[in-house]
């Protein structure tokens, strides 16, 4: 594949490492604020991404809603790490389906929390139906890291959410008043270079269980991202999550 990396952060270094060891080729990389050599353009749109199979986009909060209305615009398949923007996902989802794109987001690439999600919505099923427990989510992160919580936890907060009937909503925000029963609260700590922990928790008067994903470093979200990169640019039209590739590819699931 020809591989346009979008940011060249902690993120795009190491998707540009991963995808060059995989025998990818790079043929952009574009970040506006990035003083590496590597870098071939300064400014995101059709120029830069000319001659591209597909664009990694590991950026921020703030560019990201235009960035995949680019990518679906000009028809080039992306892969969509970065995190922040999930309050504004149907505004993005209802655009982007009309311009029959190729994209795939996700808060976070690791293989293995791919399948954590789903572990974490058969938990949810079958706590709600034994009754008793209340869950809750807490998730680190590095000092460095810009948005909270994170999308990792907000995938998670929604999945609780829709296999739980005593839950009806999530809230993210330090409360200043007693936390309601209906509400799913995901707690965020930042601090040193922890590269991603996430816990959700079930708990009663008599037990907590824990389940616990915790990032040993990076790689794992690269080499995810690399994966999804080759399943995006195969033709296949459409807004898509990880969970779909997974069902895809690892499950055999056909999605109608
Ligand atoms: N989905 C995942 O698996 C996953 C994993 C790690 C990080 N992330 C997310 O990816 C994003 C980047 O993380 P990071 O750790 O690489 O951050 P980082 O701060 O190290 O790097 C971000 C880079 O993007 C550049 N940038 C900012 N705006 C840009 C724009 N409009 N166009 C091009 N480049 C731009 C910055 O100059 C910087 O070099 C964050 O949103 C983070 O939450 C997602
Ligand atoms: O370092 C980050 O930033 C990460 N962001 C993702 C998230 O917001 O969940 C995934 C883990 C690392």
């Amino acid at each position: 594949m020809r591989i346009a990396i979008v940011g060249y952060g902690k993120m795009g270094k190491l998707i540009r490492q991963e995808a060059l060891s995989s025998g990818h080729e790079v043929v952009a990389v574009i970040d506006p604020w990035s003083p590496a050599p590597e870098i071939t353009a300064l400014s995101l749109d059709a120029l830069s991404l000319a001659g591209c199979d597909v664009a990694i986009d590991f950026t921020h909060p703030a560019t990201i809603v235009d960035d995949i209305i680019l990518y679906a615009r000009l028809g080039i398949p992306a892969v969509i790490g970065t995190t922040g923007w999930y309050d504004r996902l149907e505004e993005v989802r209802e655009t982007v389906e009309d311009l029959d794109c190729s994209i795939i987001y996700s808060g976070n690439y690791s293989l293995g929390v791919a399948v954590f999600l789903q572990v974490v919505k058969r938990a949810a099923q079958l706590f709600d139906k034994v009754g008793g427990y209340d869950s809750f989510i807490q998730e680190i992160h590095h000092a460095q890291k810009a948005d909270s919580p994170s999308g990792t936890a907000s995938m998670l907060a929604d999945i609780v959410l829709e296999n739980s009937t005593s839950k009806h909503s999530i809230v993210s925000d330090t409360l200043h008043r007693k936390r309601e029963d209906d509400e799913i609260q995901i707690g965020s700590v930042r601090g040193g270079s922890v590269p991603g922990t996430h816990t959700v928790y079930f708990d009663s008067p008599e037990d907590t269980i824990e389940l616990t994903h915790r990032a040993r470093s990076r790689q794992g979200f690269a080499v995810g991202a690399i994966k999804a990169a080759n399943w995006i640019a195969d033709g296949r039209k459409g807004f898509f999550t990880l969970s779909d590739m997974l069902d895809d590819v690892f499950m055999n699931v056909e999605k109608a």
